[in-house]
């Protein structure tokens, strides 16, 4: 019962092959740096050492080529033929309103997941690449697309509804759907599991700090409130993305620049943020390195980036009328202690204490307040492929 796990970033490709009758993993790996300098691909085979290839892959249908090839390779390969495989499982990004759980794609799902588009410009054209992809390839085998968006749905109405005129929502459904919704029903409910309480009884703010980052408040095991919006801009500053901000500054700089909605759209998607503010990168482990080397808007952005996580905890706890766990997940929050230290420590006031030694962990489940700590923190891995894999097979059995 084999399950292939695509997901699909805005410049990066995850994957991983399970064995469903156990939920083993037989393979997995990472495209990253799809269309700029320095693509590789990094595969491993379970038991075997991770493979690194470098080499040029300028969009993800090339990435999607590099993942089947791997899989099929007969020394790093776990994949005799493609026909094993009894499913495909996808992450789409954007779902808009229409779905609300996982789908067996078909003619109107890809209708639907392409209407999404302009919401979700740096990711849905590359999920839905990655679905045509393996469609041509195995025109028999079913494809499920698993949403960011669906674990959001049970926000309550005044939390995802914006105070323009309502008859807009009810012609274009502007409305917060929030992303990484995998990601944080995957840590929250692993969080419950490792404190040993049901997650019925938690309020819990989770973290998914990445290329993009969205924070959530998780009440009861339902998310209440997140910080990505209608689209994939809103909330704390992201790789290349702004993270909130008062749209008179959009509409002031489109009069001043004489900017058309396409490039206002990609200056706030692919040149702010961590980048835009840093001018260095977008990636934080550069930015990290600039900033202890004295580089000033390194520090601000590094500053911005803890400020805007340390309000939102505030805000969901004030949301939520108490907080009892601190989730941090994604490549920043798995492995920048220094990121958890500086929004920890300013969070005093809720009674929280930092265990300093246990926060220099990288990539780990572990809980890095103290004994004594009101709220627990933690750093509990994202494990997206794993939720949409069962998902999967849930839908194709
Ligand atoms: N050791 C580290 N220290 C600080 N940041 C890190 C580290 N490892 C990865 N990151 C950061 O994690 C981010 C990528 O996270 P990831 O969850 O893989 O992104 P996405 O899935 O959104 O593409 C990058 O900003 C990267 O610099
Ligand atoms: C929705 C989103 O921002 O996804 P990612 O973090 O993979 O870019
Ligand atoms: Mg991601």
């Amino acid at each position: 019962m084999k399950v292939l796990v695509i997901n699909c970033g805005s410049s990066s490709l995850k994957y991983q092959l399970f064995d469903m009758t156990d939920e083993s993993v037989l393979a997995k790996g990472l495209v990253e740096r799809i269309g700029i300098e320095g693509s590789r691909i990094k595969h491993t085979k379970t038991g075997q050492d991770t493979v690194i290839k470098n080499m040029p892959i300028p969009d993800h249908k090339v990435g999607i080529k590099a993942t089947l090839d791997a899989l099929l390779d007969k020394d790093h390969g776990a994949l005799g033929s493609l026909d094993e495989l009894h499913a495909v499982g996808h992450r789409v990004v954007h779902g808009g309103e229409k779905f609300s759980s996982s789908v067996v794609v078909n003619k109107e799902v890809l209708e639907a997941i392409e209407e999404c588009v302009p919401l979700a410009p740096l990711h849905n054209p590359a999920n839905l690449m990655g679905i045509k992809a393996m469609m041509e390839l195995l025109p028999e085998t079913p494809q499920v697309a698993v949403f960011d968006t669906a674990f959001h749905q049970t926000m309550p109405k005044h939390a995802y509804m914006y105070g323009v005129p309502y008859h807009y929502y009810e012609e274009y459904k502007t409305r917060r759907y929030g992303f990484h919704g995998t990601s944080h029903y995957y840590v929250a409910y692993r969080a419950a599991e490792i404190l040993g309480k049901p997650v019925e009884d938690l309020k819990i703010v989770t973290c998914h700090l990445g290329n993009g980052s969205s924070i959530t408040a998780v009440d009861g095991g339902k998310s209440v409130d997140t910080s990505l919006g209608f689209g994939t801009v809103p909330g704390v500053i992201m790789g290349t993305r702004c993270g909130e901000i008062d749209p008179t500054v959009v509409l002031y700089l489109m009069e001043k620049e004489n900017l058309d909605t396409k490039l206002m759209s990609h200056i706030l998607h692919k040149e702010s943020g961590i980048l835009g503010i840093s001018g260095i990168s977008s990636d934080m482990r550069d930015v990290e390195e600039a900033a202890e080397g004295g580089n000033e808007r390194a520090k601000l952005a590094l500053d911005m980036l803890c400020y805007g996580i340390r309000k939102h905890i505030g805000a969901y706890a004030a949301a939520m009328n108490g907080l009892d766990a601190i989730v941090f997940t994604a490549g920043i929050g798995e492995n920048s202690s220094l990121v958890r230290e500086k929004v920890l420590e300013e969070l005093s006031f809720l009674g929280i204490k930092v265990d300093y030694e246990k926060n220099k962990s990288r990539g780990k489940e572990v809980i890095i307040s103290t004994e004594d700590s009101k709220v627990v923190a933690m750093v509990v891995p994202t494990n997206e492929e794993l939720v949409i894999a069962k998902d999967t097979l849930e839908l194709t059995k």
